[in-house]
């Protein structure tokens, strides 16, 4: 469990704004704070990296303290058990990929966790290759890889894939997915792509001026209602055609283009553009309009 109650005076872009957060993620969670830019969600990765220092308030990490302004702890960067993935991928230049990951490797870990690493990143045929090398997404699948290999207490993602064109980008997601549900690292994402968030986090947390407005799983919170269904995709509105009795919609689902009947009513609602949520109860598939999409 992370316990975070941190207050933290920021200087916002209309002036001061006072970061203010109480919130707990459970061991294993899969989190993404959400919200307009200087919302503080870097800030608040890098306080728990302990690259930021709070002005008041506790942080503990599985009952560990890691920061208690009262008590006076604070435990330093290199202790704190934190894998940080950012934008840009601050590789190692002259070294290797392979080199790169056994110089992150933590102490007495085996090679046994680079070897997995790199196979379940698809990373074997580039081991010997150096960043230069490589295109965005693979430096992207090596950074990841990279902090994996730390054995961190909690992985941290700050736009991990924001720089990546969109079909890199939903690949790297996959990869995401694959490393969450195989090492169950307490992992928190900061993104503002609704598809991907609806796709990976277990709960998501919307911070707007230093505060959370909002928060819940990621179905409920952007469309706010609980939705169940036996498959779910999120995809974007391309066109709307308006038949006799009923409408068709079209939407793109990553590369394919999907045809779905809807009401008119619920047609009305809706504009090319729209990322949507397309769940199937029965037969016919359900079509959500994703809030702030
Ligand atoms: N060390 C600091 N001291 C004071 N203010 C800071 C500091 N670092 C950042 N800020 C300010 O805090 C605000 C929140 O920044 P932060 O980077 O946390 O927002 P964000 O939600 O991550 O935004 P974005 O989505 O653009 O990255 C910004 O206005 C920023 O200028």
């Amino acid at each position: 469990m992370i316990q975070i109650d941190l207050k933290k005076s920021l200087q916002g872009a209309n002036g001061a704004m006072q970061l203010d957060l109480n919130l707990e993620i459970a061991e294993g969670q899969f989190v993404t704070l959400y919200g307009p830019s200087g919302a503080g969600k870097t800030s608040t990765l890098r306080m728990i990296a302990g690259l930021m220092q709070p002005d008041s308030g506790k942080l503990s990490v599985g009952g560990a303290v890691w920061f208690d302004a009262e008590s006076g702890t604070n435990r330093s960067v290199q202790k704190r058990g934190v894998g940080y993935v950012f934008q840009d991928y601050a590789l190692f230049p002259h070294m290797t990929v392979l080199e790169n990951l056994n110089f992150a490797k933590a102490k007495g870990a085996s090679q046994t966790l680079v070897n997995q690493l790199l196979e379940l990143m698809e990373l074997g045929d580039l081991q010997h290759r150096k960043p230069e090398t490589l295109s965005g997404g693979q430096k992207q699948r090596v950074a990841l890889a990279r902090a994996v290999v730390q054995k961190p207490e909690i992985l941290l993602l700050d736009e991990p894939l924001s720089a990546l064109d969109a079909g890199i980008r939903h690949k790297l997601q996959g990869y995401l997915k694959r490393i969450h549900e195989e090492f169950k690292l307490t992992t928190i994402l900061i993104s503002h792509d609704v598809g991907e968030i609806v796709k990976l986090s277990d709960y998501v947390y919307h911070l707007e001026a230093g505060k959370v407005i909002a928060h819940g799983k990621p179905e409920t919170l952007f469309t706010g209602q609980s939705i169940s269904g036996k498959f779910k995709f999120t995809g974007e509105v391309l066109k709307l055609e308006q038949e006799e009795i009923l409408s068709v919609l079209s939407i793109l689902i990553h590369t394919q283009v999907v045809k779905v009947v809807v009401s008119h009513e619920e047609a009305e609602k809706l504009q090319p553009g729209d990322q949507v949520l397309v769940v199937s109860k029965a037969f016919n598939p359900l079509v959500y309009k994703l809030e702030n999409g």
